[in-house]
């Protein structure tokens, strides 16, 4: 478990195998920080996945010997373990180490920076799938060892956990996609929607405060569900919940939706519990995927890759943003911009902190927002037709209004709005 902020960071000693690439840790050490542990020194190692501890038997005893050396309550390996790989690494180092691998760490993250009713049970629920395995694995060995005290104990701890899976996936049933509902809610209205996306720290809310805050045009009270904040700090996964705001985009009403930060090799389970911010981008008409210019090319390359995966199945168009452009000189930004080639994108250049560029992303949101079209609507001239007119105005872009025997409107909108409309003036008609 995570420390909370309230107590001292713990240290830690970071360990990373890869098979042929020379191991960085920049990301490991950056997630160990959000988790609270201070790195204080790393042990890497290029070489195939060893059975028993993951890391080779030689790099095992080294690392233990650098915890032993630090003092350094906990490892964090930035693999993925598994139960007897965990438990062989903790015999391996002093008594009392605790050992974490990349998954662990990233459910700590997000158990500590859970927000809503919803966030939480899904971190309960990804914990509980994570601990499962483990928990089977702890009662094989016992069995083997004969202890069938331990084993009914330990089926008994099974059937907890699968029924607590069970209670939390009801709950969360109960709670329905109330994102879901609102956005189709809104988009009776006529807002479109607009999804930032990318790799976690890239910098989305500042964006999301840029493009809302000057265009906010309006705030009114039944809009509960537009959120005025989304938290802005240098550390990974600082949201953890989607904010939505609202603004004009050239002269379209959008909702523009903050997401949660991706991060690679990200438990299946969680992306699959944090399907919120997935289905928000999934579902946006244009989403628009962040990524930071300040990292060099090949880390670059690497997280537009991992966002570009997990937004396969968005519908609308995806842009391509390079933010903290303010942080480079031309040559180093023009290197950047060739990194997207290779995903056939053609990325905007914007620094979101100094609003360096950011009309030319509106209007490159604006021209991928679905086409409108324009048309005009005769109704009799009564009490019902003022109604609908009203309505339009609410949805549409209405451009004149006449009045005679009948009213006559001309307004833009979205093909969805034109035939509510038509449908409404039918029974106006009647
Ligand atoms: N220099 C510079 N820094 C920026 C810019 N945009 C954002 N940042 C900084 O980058 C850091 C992360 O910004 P956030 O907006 O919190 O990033 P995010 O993508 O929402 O991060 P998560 O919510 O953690 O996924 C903050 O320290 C920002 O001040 C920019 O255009 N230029
Ligand atoms: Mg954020």
């Amino acid at each position: 478990m995570s420390p909370d902020a309230s107590t001292q960071s713990r240290d830690a000693v970071i360990a990373k195998r890869t098979v042929d690439d020379r191991p960085t840790t920049d990301e490991i050490r950056k997630l160990a920080d959000a988790a609270g542990y201070d790195p204080v020194a790393e042990v890497t190692q290029i070489r195939s996945e060893a059975a028993a501890t993951n890391l080779g038997p030689g790099k095992a005893e080294e690392l233990a010997e650098v915890v032993a050396e630090t003092d350094a309550g906990v490892v964090v390996v930035d693999n993925d373990l598994s139960a007897s790989q965990t438990r062989e690494l903790v015999e391996t180092c002093p008594e009392g180490t605790e050992v974490l691998d990349r998954h662990r760490l990233v459910l700590d993250i997000f158990e500590e920076q859970a927000g809503s009713k919803r966030a939480k049970l899904q971190v309960e629920r990804a914990q509980l799938e994570y601990d499962l395995p483990r928990i089977r694995e702890r009662i094989t060995r016992e069995l083997a060892g004969e202890n069938l005290a331990h084993d009914e104990k330990g089926g008994q701890r099974v059937r907890d956990v699968e029924q607590r899976i069970d209670e939390l996936d009801r709950k969360l049933a109960e709670l329905g996609d109330d994102a879901e509902t609102r956005r189709e809610r809104r988009r009776e209205e006529g807002f479109e929607f607009v999804a930032l996306a990318g790799y976690t720290n890239v910098g989305k809310s500042t964006l999301l405060h840029r493009l809302a805050d000057e265009l906010d045009f309006e705030t009114d009270d039944d809009h509960e569900d537009l959120d005025g904040t989304a938290e802005i700090e240098d550390r990974l996964f600082k949201t953890l919940d989607t904010t939505t705001r609202r603004a004009t985009i050239g002269d379209r009403r959008t909702l523009v939706t903050d997401t949660v930060g991706f991060v690679d090799d990200l438990p299946h389970e969680l992306v699959e519990s944090f399907h919120g911010t997935l289905s928000a981008t999934e579902s946006a008409d244009c989403a628009v995927l962040v990524a930071d210019a300040s990292d060099p090319p090949a880390e670059l390359r690497r997280k537009v890759e991992t966002s570009l995966d997990l937004l396969e199945d968005a519908e609308g168009e995806v842009l391509a943003v390079l933010n903290k452009a303010d942080l480079l000189d031309a040559d180093e930004l023009a290197e950047r911009e060739r990194a997207f080639e290779a995903f056939s994108l053609d990325p905007i250049a914007v620094s979101a902190v100094e609003d360096w560029n950011l009309d030319t992303l509106r209007e490159r949101i604006a021209d991928a927002l679905p086409d409108r079209r324009e048309t005009e609507l005769r109704l009799p001239n009564d009490d019902d037709a003022m109604s609908v007119v009203s309505w339009l105005y609410d949805r549409a872009d209405v451009r004149d209004v006449t009045y005679g025997d009948e009213v006559r409107v001309e307004f833009a909108a979205k093909e969805s709005v034109i035939e509510k409309a038509r449908a409404k003036a039918e029974t106006v008609d009647v």
